[in-house]
């Protein structure tokens, strides 16, 4: 499949209408590349609770993974771990063969893990345009003294960054909306914006929590084709997400927590009719689901 890098001029297919494909009918569907991120008998406690029980997987480069289980499941510890907010009890985690824990958030995003949150995380008072130049600058080379100074090297960044963001916001279907401040953008559109400022950090990888939490249908399916389009660009894609028709439709390979412990891993339709999945999200033990 022809990929198309993000920092490149942009296509955008939001809006556009996509067929629907079978989670594993796709001929298109890519097999996983290298080991990007490995997470290696990782657990994690807060105080008595075992959020993360020995858990291990690993994504490929290229892949759309998702990462679901029911509420209190330690989805999002599990991405708080690999971006550096939590440190393991015990385990490793590995991005391109180099270990990431123990290591700071912006060093972890330097090597290239971007993340959105599932409560959105924008500056409320800064343009659309400025948020995404916010991750733009996670790059950049100039000194403060440069920057305050706006000495030329600072200049030909931050023009070049402006480009890059605009660039972005269109890929993700709200450049109309770059000199508007984010408070004011939709929910959809915030949600949006969110991921356009994280790939402006030029990721490997881009975590996704719960990207379609709050949106209707519609945008649902835009969404869908957004991620794809996204890791049509060359970024792995790693999603956590309640929704299971989304997470099946859109997914190459699923792991399922249930209290800390992975309980399933494999292709959607292998997962869908897990019967441990199944009991997981029913609530009832696995022989009776
Ligand atoms: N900072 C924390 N301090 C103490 N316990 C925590 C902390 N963060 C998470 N937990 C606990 O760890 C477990 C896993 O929580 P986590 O938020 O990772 O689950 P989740 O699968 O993301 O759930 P949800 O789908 O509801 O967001 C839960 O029992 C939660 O209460």
């Amino acid at each position: 499949m022809a990929r198309q890098r993000v920092d490149e001029p942009i296509r955008t297919t939001i809006g556009e209408p996509h067929e629907e494909a079978s989670a594993d009918a796709r001929p298109d569907r890519p097999t996983a590349g290298a080991p990007l991120l490995e997470v290696d008998d990782v657990t994690l406690r807060f105080g008595g609770v075992v959020a993360l029980d020995g858990v291990s997987f690993t994504i490929g480069e290229g892949e759309i993974f998702g990462l679901i289980g029911p509420n209190g499941a330690g989805k999002t510890t599990c991405f708080n771990a690999m971006t550096g907010i939590y440190r393991p009890t015990s385990g490793e985690i590995r991005f391109g063969g180099q270990r990431v824990t123990g290591l700071r958030k912006h060093e972890i995003t330097c090597m290239g893990v971007a993340r959105t949150f599932q409560n959105i995380r924008l500056f409320p008072e800064m343009t659309a345009l400025e948020n995404v130049m916010v991750g733009a600058d996670a790059h950049h080379r100039s000194s403060v003294l440069s920057a305050l100074f706006r000495l030329p090297r600072y200049r030909r960044e931050e023009a070049e960054g402006r480009e890059k963001s605009l660039r972005l916001l269109e890929f993700v279907g709200i450049r109309h909306r770059a000199g508007h401040v984010a408070r004011n953008l939709s929910y959809g559109e915030q949600r949006r914006l969110e991921i356009a400022r994280a790939l402006a950090t030029d990721p490997k990888l881009l975590c996704l929590d719960e990207p379609a939490a709050g949106f209707n249908p519609a945008e649902k399916e835009e969404l869908l084709q957004l991620i794809r389009d996204i890791r049509d660009t060359g970024v792995t894609v790693l999603l956590i997400e309640h929704d299971m028709r989304l997470v099946m439709g859109v997914t190459d390979r699923i792991v399922v927590l249930e209290f800390g412990k992975k309980i399933a891993e494999g292709t959607p339709a292998e997962v869908r009719d897990d019967p441990k999945v199944i009991a997981a999200y029913l609530g009832v033990p696995a022989d009776a689901a």
